[in-house]
């Protein structure tokens, strides 16, 4: 390689005359400027570490706040991304997801890349000898040799064409394939052990991890894979050129001291300047992701709650959120765009004007200060050194510009890394969070640190609780619990201690005001809030929760059914359509298979009505048949004789039900009792005539009693359990 391009400027090398030291000496100073720039930049313009707190930023933006100062706790934790150690680190995670072998396609894709960026290098200078030689041949006014170089040119152009479409499309590859690897790592971990839900009501780290999942991904892999062209090439450029530098000024006794000493010296100066003056972009495109996905969190919530709006009228209220989300990113974006815009301009002057002025000047020296020749040339000798030596300034001139603009694109390349900092950031730290929820291990901003409430204490490590009660697989299919505490994640003890055993065949009907925990119990029973204390004993997968508003999935109505099974689920476990058409029946929804059929894919959540919804979460309870059935008020919007029929089916299939209602219609279904009172005080029982007796004696006491605000709500709460009007 060497010899080939050491073929092209010897070319014109012959001729030259005291011109070629000056054009040798700026040559070799702009290959010693990009390298003097490719060091001394990046460690000019290193800044400083400070810091950002997502939650807080959040917290910013919505109380509708310009400003991100964080208090002291925060700082210490966090830095502003930029291209410190804390990068170097969260890129290196991310770059094994993305290349997890030495053997994986994206090393292949890389490779081929690589190829096309070396011989487009190759090319260029090709194409600069080859430019030299029309202009010389133009200047020589010989037109046989012109068009001779002129198809020189035309065929360098198909391949060149074929080169430069590669780099692109395999940049485009690329930038999918590390995608894929993050998507698919991302995912993983999103839905392992339900980290998806413990990180948005247990863990106050993430913000908007849809924003992460989808739009920082893309971003990251997108620049990770331009910014291995943008730096690849001018490192290529740059030392192809210092090569044949090299070769030219061997045979010349040019000057290479003072010309790079001079350029250095205005590179490592403007720098500096840089450097003193450069924003810190990777914090800026933080939190524009931020002020996004709260954007993004706005819009999403219009559309999952659109009826509700429609029917308040809420159109108002919910615009100006909106409103006020798009205002504060788009302040965000203008402060951003002024920023840049005066800091581009800084760098444009420097780079294009200072820096092109100061090669000029280096360029011209060794002629303005030589002194001429010693005889005069004959005409013949004038001409041939004028065409060589036009010959020799294009080539050089040619490689010169190639020079500054590797120098130019490593200069963006910086910044972009920067940027690409902010985003990295973001994408590391929610890889952390992922992985650190689904091990139980949170962190949350608590308002106020309870750590008592009754006889019970919550033990803290640092500010964080500590999740000290015992989760044991129940053998015996029972499920038990010893003194285990209600605690919401903002650590409010809503219950100290609840105790209770009960096997198969005991249902279970739990009663008491509202937020009194009783949804909070089958929280705790199916595992999605942590235990603070005592023992858990249940078995393993057989509790099925239904709750109030169920869940529709996307899909066709044997979907809806079988959820969260698959269809192959459903053909492993050898049930047939018939057998759906059948709990259809049971639910009372046989109507919709003969207006729908199976597989015709909705949106059900729309199309179906309230008490439908519950039907349908009812057929998936018959589909299913779990041990034990958590029912929150599932059937609350279901007529009372569909009602009585569903819980009675249920009991006949051998489900145990745990119900919370305050329907008295399905006292008669259930053999045990669990009554919370508000307070944190709770009474287990069974539940038999004896029961309602006491009840009624309760009862008549307190209608004796004065009336309180305590008496009056018991009252109430003994009205509804005993059926009785007011
Ligand atoms: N994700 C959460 N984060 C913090 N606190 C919560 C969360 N979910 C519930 N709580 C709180 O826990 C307490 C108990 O809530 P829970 O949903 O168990 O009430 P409930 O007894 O089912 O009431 P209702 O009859 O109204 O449904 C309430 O004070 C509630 O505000």
């Amino acid at each position: 390689m060497p010899t080939v391009v050491s073929k092209f400027l010897s070319k014109g090398e012959a001729a030259l005359n005291v011109n070629r030291r000056a054009l040798s000496g700026a040559v070799v100073a702009a290959a010693l400027f990009a390298y003097t720039y490719k060091i001394a930049y990046p460690l000019l313009t290193r800044k400083t570490d400070v810091n950002i707190n997502n939650n807080l930023v959040r917290r910013n933006i919505q109380n509708g706040l310009k400003s991100n100062k964080l208090p002291k706790r925060h700082r210490l934790r966090n830095t502003i991304p930029a291209l410190n150690l804390q990068f170097i680190l969260q890129f290196i995670k991310l770059a094994r997801i993305m290349i997890p072998s030495v053997f994986c396609a994206e090393i292949g894709l890389l490779g081929g890349h690589t190829t096309f960026l070396f011989l487009r290098t190759f090319l260029s200078i090709y194409v600069a000898n080859l430019e030299g030689a029309i202009v010389k041949y133009i200047v020589r006014k010989e037109p046989k040799n012109f068009i001779k170089q002129l198809v020189k040119w035309f065929a360098v152009a198909i391949p060149a064409t074929f080169i430069n479409s590669m780099i692109k499309y395999l940049e485009s590859k690329i930038a999918l394939s590390f995608r894929t690897r993050l998507v698919e790592h991302s995912y993983q971990l999103y839905f392992r052990n339900q980290s998806y839900y413990r990180v948005t009501v247990l863990d106050g780290r993430l913000d908007n991890c849809a924003q992460r999942l989808t739009d920082d991904i893309e971003t990251v892999a997108s620049t990770v894979s331009h910014l291995y062209g943008q730096i690849t090439k001018p490192m290529f450029d740059i030392l192809l050129m210092a090569i044949a530098l090299a070769n030219l000024v061997k045979s010349r006794n040019a000057n290479l001291i003072t010309g790079p000493a001079i350029i250095s010296g205005v590179v490592i100066f403007s720098a500096l300047i840089l450097r003193l003056v450069s924003p810190r972009f990777g914090q800026l495109v933080a939190q524009e992701a931020e002020k996004k996905g709260y954007l993004r969190h706005v819009h999403s919530r219009i559309v999952s709650n659109a009826e509700e709006i429609a029917f308040y009228g809420g159109h108002k209220v919910e615009q100006s959120q909106l409103r006020q989300a798009f205002r504060i990113l788009a302040q965000h974006m203008e402060h951003m765009f002024g920023v840049k815009l005066w800091f581009v301009m800084l760098e444009q002057f420097l780079m294009k004007y200072v820096w092109s002025g100061t090669g000029m000047i280096v360029v011209s020296l060794p002629i303005l200060l030589s002194s001429g020749p010693g005889k005069a040339p004959t005409e013949g000798e004038i001409s041939d050194n004028v065409a060589e030596r036009t010959h020799y300034f294009t080539t050089a001139k040619n490689l010169l510009i190639t020079g500054s603009n590797a120098v130019e694109r490593l200069m963006s390349s910086y910044k972009d890394i920067v940027e690409l900092a902010g985003h990295t950031a973001r994408v590391a730290n929610m890889f952390t969070v992922l992985e650190e929820a689904s091990q139980g291990i949170y962190h949350k901003t608590l308002v106020e640190k309870k750590e008592k409430c009754g006889d019970f204490e919550i033990e803290f490590k640092g500010d964080q609780p500590l999740a000290k009660g015992k989760l044991i697989v129940s053998t015996t299919n029972e499920i038990i619990l010893r003194n285990v505490p209600i605690v919401t994640p903002n650590c409010d003890v809503v219950c100290p201690s609840l105790s209770l055993e009960l096997k198969p065949g005991q249902h279970l009907l739990i009663t008491g005001p509202n937020g009194c925990g009783k949804s909070s119990l089958f929280r705790i029973l199916s595992g999605l809030w942590p235990i603070y204390g005592g023992e858990l004993h249940t078995p393993k997968n057989s509790m099925f929760y239904i709750p109030q508003r169920p869940y529709m999935v996307i899909g066709n109505l044997r979907d809806q059914i079988i959820y969260p099974d698959t269809a192959t689920d459903m053909i492993n476990k050898q049930v047939s359509e018939d057998e759906l058409r059948k709990i259809m029946r049971l639910v009372h929804l046989e109507h919709i298979v003969e207006r729908d059929t199976f597989h015709q894919v909705k949106d059900w959540t729309d199309i179906l009505s309230g008490g439908e919804k519950q039907r349908m979460a009812i057929a998936r309870l018959f589909y299913h048949k779990p041990k034990y059935a958590l029912l929150d008020e599932c059937t609350s919007a279901v007529s009372i004789d569909v009602e009585s029929f569903i819980y009675q089916t249920a009991i006949d299939m051998g489900i145990t039900l745990l119900t919370i209602t305050h329907r008295p219609t399905l006292w008669k279904f259930h053999t045990h009792i669990l009554q919370f009172d508000g307070t944190g005080a709770w009474k287990f029982e069974e539940l038999n005539a004896n029961n309602r007796l006491s009840l009624k004696k309760e009862k008549e006491e307190l209608m004796k009693k004065k009336s309180t605000e305590e008496t009056i709500q018991r009252l109430n709460e003994l009205n509804k359990l005993l059926g009785e009007d007011d």
